[in-house]
């Protein structure tokens, strides 16, 4: 599979990383373009990706293109390729955040085969989550292989449109929510004498470790919070009172504006 990227930032660094890492892809296989080599030219060359002149060049030799860049350019860049994406059935995969299947359509070309995603940066190490939805030229075969991508470098939820926004917020923006949670945990460990490196090792552990025990048992999230919280003890009083502090309010806070800003982009 050759495989293309239009825009080389964060994100699509992540993707590229947690491919080659997982062996889905071979790095000569995967073809990059952006208007500024230099910002991708070190991560280029440590990985072994091919770099393209032109966006239209990564599209040309391609049979599929991840379409990564910010919100802002997509339609553009969009205009910009149509005629390559067309000419040779490609499919176009877009992590573009807020950028719907119509969107895509109505300057790309309604028989282009597109498979909107919404990925988050753990993509990286192979533990992404990442939301899809497919339009209706793409099936079989393309959409086993694009889901599949996806699928290599973590999990995938196929969600209607109309969910995005709320996914985005939850799995997409929500690496920054719980590394900023992590980030916390080890400060007040800090403020208590542990050196950063050390209670920041331990916090990340006990968010892993919490988390895959969420995943793995049949109890909710709050049984397994009542299974640490001994009566009379130290963890109902420091529940108790990071909820005085408002912490149920400001998390659901921070997601509705979250999904809010999404929304207006
Ligand atoms: N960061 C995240 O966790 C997530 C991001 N996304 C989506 O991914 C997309 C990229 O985000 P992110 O990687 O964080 O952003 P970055 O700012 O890191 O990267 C943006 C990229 O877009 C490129 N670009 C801008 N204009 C053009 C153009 N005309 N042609 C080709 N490339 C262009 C930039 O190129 P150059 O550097 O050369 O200027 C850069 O490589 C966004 O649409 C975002 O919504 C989706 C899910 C999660
Ligand atoms: O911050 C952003 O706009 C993107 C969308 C999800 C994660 N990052």
């Amino acid at each position: 599979m050759q495989l293309g990227f239009i825009g080389v930032g964060g994100m699509a660094q992540a993707i590229i990383s947690g491919l080659i890492k997982t062996d889905t892809v071979v790095a000569s296989d995967i073809l990059v373009h952006s208007p500024h080599p230099a910002h991708y030219q070190e991560f280029a060359e440590a990985t072994g990706i091919q770099q393209a002149d032109s966006n239209a060049a990564v599209v040309a030799a391609s049979d599929f293109v991840v379409l990564a860049v910010v919100p802002g350019a997509a339609q553009a860049v969009l205009k910009e390729i149509r005629d390559e994406l067309n000419d040779h059935q490609k499919v176009l995969i877009s992590i573009v955040a807020g950028l719907s299947l119509q969107a895509m359509e109505e300057v790309a070309g309604y028989d282009l085969a597109v498979l909107r995603t919404l990925p988050n940066v753990n993509v990286a190490i192979g533990a992404g989550m990442t939301a899809i939805a497919a339009n209706n030229n793409l099936t079989g075969a393309k959409l086993a292989d694009a889901k599949g991508l996806f699928d290599a470098i973590g999990s995938t939820s196929a969600l209607p449109e109309a969910d995005f926004s709320t996914f985005s917020a939850l799995a997409g923006s929500s690496p920054a929510f719980v590394d900023f949670f992590i980030d916390t945990l080890a400060r007040a460990g800090v403020k208590h004498g542990l050196t950063k490196v050390e209670a920041t090792r331990i916090a990340a552990a006990v968010t892993e470790g919490s988390a895959k025990m969420v995943l793995a048992s049949d109890k909710t999230p709050f049984d397994l919070i009542d299974q640490v919280s001994s009566p009379g003890g130290s963890t109902v009083a420091g529940l108790l009172a990071m909820e005085e502090a408002g912490l149920m309010t400001a998390v659901v806070k921070g997601i509705d504006v979250t999904i809010k800003r999404d929304q207006e982009a």
